[in-house]
C-alpha cells in the first residue's frame, strides 16, 4: 500500500515536469523552425525587391536587406539598445568584428549595418534556399573554412576590393557561432585583412542571449540585446609581426565590453586570447 502511495507522489510530480518538458523542448523547436522559415520568407520577399531595383549582385541591396530583415525583431520579441553608433562614421572601408552566439544574430547585425557594408560567411550558406540567394545578392563573400590556403587567398582579394570599391567588410573572428556565455580565441583573418589594406578596425560587441535564447535549456523568449559600437583601431604602420598583439588587444577589449553588457562579473583568466 505504502508502495501505491510512493508511486502515485511520484507521478504527481513527474507528469507535469514530463509535459512541461516536453512543451518547452517543443516551443523552442518550433520557434527556431518559425524563425529559419521567416528567414527564408523575408529572403524570399527581398530578393526580387534586390534584382528589380538593383539588378543582380551587388552591396547595395544590403540597404534593402537589412530594412527587411529588421522587421524580424518584431515577430520574436527581441529588441536592441545600441550605443556608438557615431563610431561607424569614418571616411572609407574598414574590418568591424563582433561576438557571433547564433542564427539569431541576422537580427542585431541588420539593426545597425553600416552602408556598403558586406560581411564574411561559411560558404554553405550560399546553400540555405533563398536565404543562400539574398546572401549572394548582398554581395557576401564565402570562404571555405576547411581550406585554409583558398580562405587566405579570398582574402586577399577582398583586401584590393575594400580599397577599389570602398566597402566596410563585417567578420566574426570566433569563426563560428559561440552560445557558450564567453568569447572564444579569436581567428586572425579579420587582422591580416585589416592590415593588408590598411584600414582601421571597429569592434562591434552584442551582449550575451542565454537569458532569453539558450540551446541547452530549450530557452527562446523575447529580450533585450545591448550593443555597442566601440571606437575605431587604427592600423596604420602595423606589420604582419603586430598581427598576434592586435588580435590580443581586440579580443581583451572586446571581453571585458561582452561582460559588462551581459551584467557578468569580469573573468581575467578566460580562454586564451588568440586561435593557435
Ligand atoms: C533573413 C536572412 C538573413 C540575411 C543575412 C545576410 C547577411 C549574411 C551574414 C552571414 C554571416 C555568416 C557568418 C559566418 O558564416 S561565420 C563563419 C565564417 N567566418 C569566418 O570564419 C571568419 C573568421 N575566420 C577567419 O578570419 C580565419 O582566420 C580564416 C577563415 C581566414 C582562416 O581560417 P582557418 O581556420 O583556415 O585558419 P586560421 O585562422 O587558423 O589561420 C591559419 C594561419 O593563417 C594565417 N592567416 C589567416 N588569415 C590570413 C590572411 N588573410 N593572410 C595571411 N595569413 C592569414 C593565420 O595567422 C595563421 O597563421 P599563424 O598566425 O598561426 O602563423
Ligand atoms: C532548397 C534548399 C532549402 C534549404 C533550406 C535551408 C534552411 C536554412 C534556413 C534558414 C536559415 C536561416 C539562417 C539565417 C542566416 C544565419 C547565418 C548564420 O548564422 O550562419 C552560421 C554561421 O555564421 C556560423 O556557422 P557555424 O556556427 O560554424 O555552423
Amino acid at each position: 500500500m505504502d508502495l501505491w502511495w510512493l508511486l502515485w507522489i511520484s507521478l504527481l510530480f513527474l507528469v507535469p515536469f514530463i509535459l512541461m518538458e516536453i512543451s518547452s523542448g517543443f516551443k523552442f523547436h518550433f520557434k527556431l523552425v518559425y524563425y529559419c522559415a521567416m528567414c527564408l520568407l523575408l529572403s524570399a520577399l527581398a530578393a526580387p525587391m534586390c534584382l528589380l531595383t538593383n539588378g543582380g549582385r551587388t552591396v547595395n541591396n544590403m540597404r534593402i536587406i537589412s530594412r527587411v530583415v529588421r522587421t524580424l525583431k518584431y515577430f520574436f520579441g527581441v529588441r536592441f539598445e545600441v550605443k556608438g553608433l557615431e563610431n561607424f562614421q569614418i571616411d572609407g572601408p574598414c574590418v568591424i568584428i563582433s561576438n557571433h552566439q547564433s542564427i539569431l544574430d541576422m537580427m542585431g547585425l541588420m539593426e545597425i549595418l553600416p552602408d556598403r557594408c558586406v560581411q564574411i560567411a561559411k560558404k554553405e550558406l550560399m546553400y540555405a534556399g533563398s536565404v543562400g540567394l539574398i546572401t549572394y545578392l548582398g554581395g557576401v563573400i564565402y570562404i571555405n573554412r576547411k581550406r585554409t590556403s583558398d580562405a587566405k587567398s579570398i582574402m586577399a582579394a577582398v583586401a584590393q576590393a575594400m580599397i577599389s570599391d570602398n566597402l566596410k567588410v563585417w567578420i566574426y573572428p570566433e569563426g563560428t557561432r559561440n552560445n557558450s556565455g564567453d568569447l572564444l580565441p579569436f581567428k586572425k583573418g579579420a587582422f591580416h585583412l585589416a592590415l593588408q589594406a590598411q584600414v582601421p578596425i571597429i569592434p562591434v560587441v552584442y551582449s550575451s542571449l542565454t537569458s532569453f535564447y539558450n540551446q541547452k535549456k530549450n530557452l527562446f523568449t523575447g529580450g533585450t540585446v545591448k550593443v555597442e559600437i566601440l571606437p575605431k583601431i587604427d592600423t596604420s604602420g602595423l606589420t604582419e609581426n603586430d598581427i598576434t598583439d592586435l588580435t590580443e588587444r581586440c579580443h581583451q577589449t572586446m571581453r571585458q565590453v561582452f561582460f559588462r553588457l551581459s551584467n557578468k562579473p569580469y573573468e581575467s583568466n578566460g580562454q586564451s586570447n588568440c586561435a593557435q
